[in-house]
């Protein structure tokens, strides 16, 4: 199997390109292709397939929405294996990916992913920036970590989120076993944020993913972030709305990036870069 590796602000993918989509892609071989000591290492896998050859596989493969003009769909899938919609890092070092393989020309076209079609924007090298949607306000939720509960904004950004503000550094929370959440809120699971405001529009972030435990950055929950921190947190105020138009820089542990909030969308502009490519053993997967 032919793989190359790359990552957007250290959240590192394996990159599959099956532009037939003939891969038998099962969560046990992106398990294995993932696992840090045993296999490759990653967050997650992105399977590169051709939009019309994506509809060919199980249903739960099959992008929501691929248009006729979307040629590719990004496969993203968690290293434990599971599916997720959307991945705002995935999506940059595919978009890279793509034209660092001569499958794309630099400039602006669509990805088709599991939330509907995303937008990209990048020349032939450098930043990668893509049209995230608007992120969507849901209210309020709570997870529990070592004892204390936290509380946050529930965000869709295609995925699940919870975005909790926090007083002290990020760097001192311990992130090494999942946060407790409550099913029933959040019935497909949820990628929980904790951010703390570290100067104008200036937010820092961890982050503890679904299906990937804590990752260097989540390009989803930096979108994330910036609305709830768009919206503030003040207990009572109102759980939807909009969060207006700002500019935010978001760091995480693997870098920095830039979130910029619209009134009818969200762009996120970072860094997407490969660093190897290769082959698995024959045999091994
Ligand atoms: N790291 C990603 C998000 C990947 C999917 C997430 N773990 C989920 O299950 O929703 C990003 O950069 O957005």
């Amino acid at each position: 199997m032919r793989f190359v590796k790359g990552h957007g602000t250290e959240n590192d993918f394996v990159i599959l390109p099956d532009p037939d989509g003939v891969l038998d892609l099962t969560p046990e071989t992106v398990a294995r292709l993932c696992d840090r000591r045993a296999g490759i290492g990653a967050d997650g896998v992105l399977r590169v397939v051709r939009a019309k050859a994506a509809g060919h596989g199980p249903a739960d493969h099959e992008p929501a929405d691929h248009g006729p003009e979307a040629e590719w769909f990004m496969d993203y899938r968690n290293a434990d294996g599971s599916i997720a919609e959307m991945c705002g890092n995935g999506i940059r070092v595919f978009a890279r990916y793509l034209v660092d393989a001569g499958l794309a020309a630099p400039g602006e076209w669509d990805v088709a992913t599991r939330a509907g079609l995303r937008r990209v924007s990048l020349g032939a090298s450098g930043d990668v920036s893509v049209d995230m949607g608007a992120p969507e306000l849901l209210g309020y939720g709570e997870a529990s970590m070592q004892g204390t509960t936290f509380q946050g904004r529930r965000v869709s950004v295609g995925n699940p989120h919870l975005a909790c503000r926090v007083d002290g550094p990020v760097a001192a929370l311990d992130l090494s076993r999942a946060p407790g959440f409550d099913p029933a809120v959040f019935p497909d699971g949820v990628n929980v944020e904790f951010f703390r405001t570290v100067g104008e529009r200036h937010v820092e972030m961890r982050v503890y993913e679904r299906g990937s435990g804590e990752t260097r950055s989540c390009g989803t929950g930096t979108v994330a972030v910036a609305a709830a921190a768009a919206m503030g947190t003040t207990a009572g105020a109102a759980p939807g709305g909009t969060p207006g138009t700002s500019e935010w820089t978001v760091d995480v542990p693997g870098g920095r990036v830039s979130v910029t909030l619209g009134e009818e969308t969200a762009f996120l502009r970072g860094p997407a870069v490969l660093v190897a490519e290769g082959e698995t053993r024959a045999g091994w997967i």
